[in-house]
């Protein structure tokens, strides 16, 4: 074997020369099993805590992380397995890549296998990636020979000879003139630069404030000292936008290959060459969605998350965590800054910054235009509506585009309608594996129109009839953006419509297309649910019209306003960017409504203090925290069995613990929509005044879960700091 084919696989077993085996080593891997704990193997050669081995598990080999070098095994040595192979074509995961992992595990009560290991990418996890067929020397090995077979052939037609720009080397970063700063973007930089270690800097500014050119001048300086930089936005569809200006700005400096880009829609190939760039320091900064968060940056030294009050950083399945909270955690365990940017913060952001624990910085007014559109409620009550379209609203979008203007119509609700009922017998046509309605959808390709569950993916034909009372009389009830579009190119047909949601987006690359048609000016009216209500920095948009608001108002959710409130501001944030005299007009049946009320003032601050002030009398977050227990289970009936055992557990646990503070245990409730794909679900709420009492039940009592789940056949999860109740 040659010495290379040695790198990304190192034989585990050594002998010494006289053939008699040395002393054999312990390790400690963490492994990606839903078993809570760590496996000792045994080694023949040392293995440093961050290294990848390949081990035997029952009848498996699967790839864990060293996490320690113990002493002794737990169990006793004769029982234990051997490490297969030391996987040693990275460097080991950094000490404190190891503390952040084992951190988010402990808090968020998980086994750490189930945390570190998905938060690499997934050739390095996987087998097959270095025992298949065509492994060769392993994944890393197989992408440094692509780049270097690219590289070559680069500078081969180009004439160019020698390596490419290291982005470890620091020095003087000066870039490009950019935008000069206004006093108050002035401020924010300096104040988020002045003074060392560790600062949360909330930056408060309103939508279209320049917020971005305050990161930039940040990253700048930081990157100049020769550290790297995390940069979190909430959605992929926001990354070509920043990623843009990121290059324009800095790939002077740090070269192409020092910008790294990271989100879930990249391929295996794609993630592990931004992976390693980032992880051998040629990245010096990375522009990612939440799982960025989890980069291996060795000398990172500032984290920004842009509109940290997106419900996105919060991972919705396995390891449930909020990219927010982790870079804080991080940014702390670090001693580096870490800048939390948005028009509309958290309420738990908002608090920590008028408790003094985060700086607070604001942008109070626009960059370009000074002033924020004008926001008029247009009430539905007494109205005649047009395909759900106000008088008021269709005749400002017809002065609007008569002036050359670009419309937004904000619907939040994709597909056709988002029911299809029969109009003799009142039948709604149902999702037969979950208890919800099943949404029309028109298939453009097929010109026809299907039924499609939007909980379990579920579809199937329109019936021709109703299968109740076999009427051929069903009808569309309600309207979804699909359906807003017909009827705006009816309403105005010289108009050129586009329409950016989840369904019009669905290959790779067309959401960076449809944007770019939009900031081409090559669209008039622009329909869109929560995808385009972000972020997105619109020229020549002066009119943006919302309709449905009021579906999110009567929520059972206590943090339904707040979404509502940040979700209307930010929509309303992205007319009159560019243009003055731009104006907002949102439809409702409740124009009293303080939500609404506070939108008409752009009064984040009045709604923030309100809201808080209320949370405070009703004991919720930030004035507690909470813990969500789910189950799943064939039947509601086992599912709520398994919550009123599992409280029950917990009550013992915290009357066996007297003076220690009181923990709440709400009771077992199904939850709102029942059932999906077959299965039932419903949920018990833990609350404390106290995190570390929650914590401490939580460790105590989670431990006796799992057998009593496996008794009465119920799936579980925990949940902790949920942000859906
Ligand atoms: N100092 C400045 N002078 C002139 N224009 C500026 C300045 N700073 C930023 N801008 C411009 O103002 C616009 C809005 O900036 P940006 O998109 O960063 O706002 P934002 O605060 O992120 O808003 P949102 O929260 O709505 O996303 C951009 O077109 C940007 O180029
Ligand atoms: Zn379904």
């Amino acid at each position: 074997m040659t010495e290379a084919k040695h790198v990304g696989a190192a034989p585990a077993t050594a002998t010494s020369e006289d053939g008699i085996s040395p002393e054999p080593c312990w390790v400690r891997v963490a492994l990606d099993v839903p078993l809570m704990g760590v496996f000792d193997y045994r080694s023949a050669v040392p293995v440093s805590v961050g290294v990848r081995v390949a081990v035997p598990f029952g009848r498996r080999t699967l790839i864990g992380l060293v996490v320690a070098q113990p002493e002794r095994p737990d169990l006793d040595p004769g029982q234990i397995r051997d490490v297969e192979t030391i996987l040693d074509d990275v460097p080991p995961m950094s000490a404190a890549w190891m503390r952040m992992v084992a951190f988010a595990a402990q808090y968020y009560q998980r086994p750490l296998g189930e945390v570190a290991l998905p938060a690499l990418p997934g050739s390095l996890r996987k087998l097959a990636s270095y025992r298949g067929k065509r492994s060769g020397a392993g994944p890393v090995a197989r992408l440094d020979a692509r780049q270097a077979r690219a590289g070559a052939k680069r500078s081969k037609a180009t004439g160019e000879t020698g390596g490419e720009r290291s982005g470890a080397v620091a020095g003087p970063v000066d870039v490009l003139p950019d935008t000069v700063l206004n006093e108050a973007q002035n401020t924010a930089v300096q104040a988020i630069l002045s003074g060392q270690g560790y600062r949360t800097a909330l930056l408060h500014g309103v939508t279209g404030s320049g917020k971005t050119e305050v990161y930039l001048h940040v990253a700048r300086q930081i990157l100049a000292a020769g550290r790297q930089v995390l940069m979190l936005v909430p959605e992929i569809n926001l990354t070509p936008q920043f990623e843009q200006a990121l290059r324009r700005r800095f790939e002077p400096v740090v070269g192409p290959a020092g910008i790294a880009v990271m989100h879930s829609g990249l391929s295996e190939g794609e993630r592990l060459q931004a992976w390693l760039a980032a992880q051998r320091g040629q990245a010096r900064l990375v522009l990612g969605t939440r799982l960025a968060i989890f980069a291996p940056l060795q000398e990172l030294g500032l984290i920004v998350v842009d509109e940290e009050h997106d419900a996105s950083y919060k991972q919705q399945d396995g390891l449930r965590y909020s990219a927010r909270d982790l870079a804080v955690w991080r940014g702390h365990d670090l001693g580096i800054p870490v800048v939390l940017g948005s028009a509309t913060p958290a309420l738990e952001t908002w608090d920590h910054a008028r408790r003094g624990r985060y700086l607070y910085l604001s942008l109070p007014e626009r960059a370009r235009i000074g002033e924020l559109p004008t926001i008029r409620l247009v009430d539905t009550r007494r109205l005649a509506l047009q395909h759900g379209l106000s008088p008021h609203l269709i005749n400002a979008m017809r002065e609007r585009l008569a002036r050359q203007e670009q419309v937004l119509v904000f619907l939040n609700r994709r597909g056709y309608a988002p029911a299809l009922h029969c109009h003799s017998c009142g039948w709604v046509g149902n999702c037969p594996r979950c208890t919800a309605y099943m949404v029309m959808h028109r298939d453009a390709r097929a010109g026809r129109y299907v039924m499609q569950c939007h909980h379990c993916g579920w579809r199937q034909p329109v019936p021709r009839a109703c299968p109740d009372c076999k009427d051929q009389d069903l009808q569309p009830m309600g309207r979804g953006t699909q359906r807003l579009e017909e009827h705006l190119a009816e309403l105005f047909p010289g108009a050129r419509v586009l329409r950016i949601d989840a369904d019009s987006t669905r290959r790779k690359g067309s959401a960076e297309a449809l944007f770019g048609q939009v900031h081409a000016g090559e669209v008039d009216i622009l329909i869109g649910t929560q995808m385009v209500a972000k972020g997105h920095d619109f020229a020549r948009l002066g009119l943006v019209g919302v309709l449905n608001a009021d579906s999110m108002l009567f929520s059972h959710d206590f943090r339904a306003p707040e979404r509502l409130f940040a979700q209307l501001m930010q929509v309303a944030g992205r007319a009159g960017r560019h243009l003055g005299g731009a104006e907002v007009l949102v439809q409702t049946g409740y124009p009293e409504q303080s939500v609404y009320q506070a939108l008409l003032r752009h009064d984040y601050d009045g709604f923030a203090d309100h809201a808080l002030a209320e949370r405070k009398t009703a004991g919720l977050p930030p004035y507690s925290y909470q813990a969500l227990l789910s189950a799943e289970a064939r039947e509601l009936a086992q599912a709520l069995a398994f919550l009123s055992q599992a409280r029950e557990l917990a009550q013992n646990q915290v009357q066996a613990r007297p003076g220690a503070t009181a923990v709440t245990l709400y009771d077992p409730v199904p939850l709102r929509i029942v059932r999906i794909a077959h299965v039932e679900r419903a949920q018990l709420l833990l609350e404390s005044a106290s995190r570390q009492a929650l914590q401490r039940l939580l460790q105590v009592w989670l431990p006796d879960l799992p057998m009593l789940a496996q008794t009465l056949r119920v799936r579980w999860q925990i949940e902790i700091d949920p942000l859906e109740i």
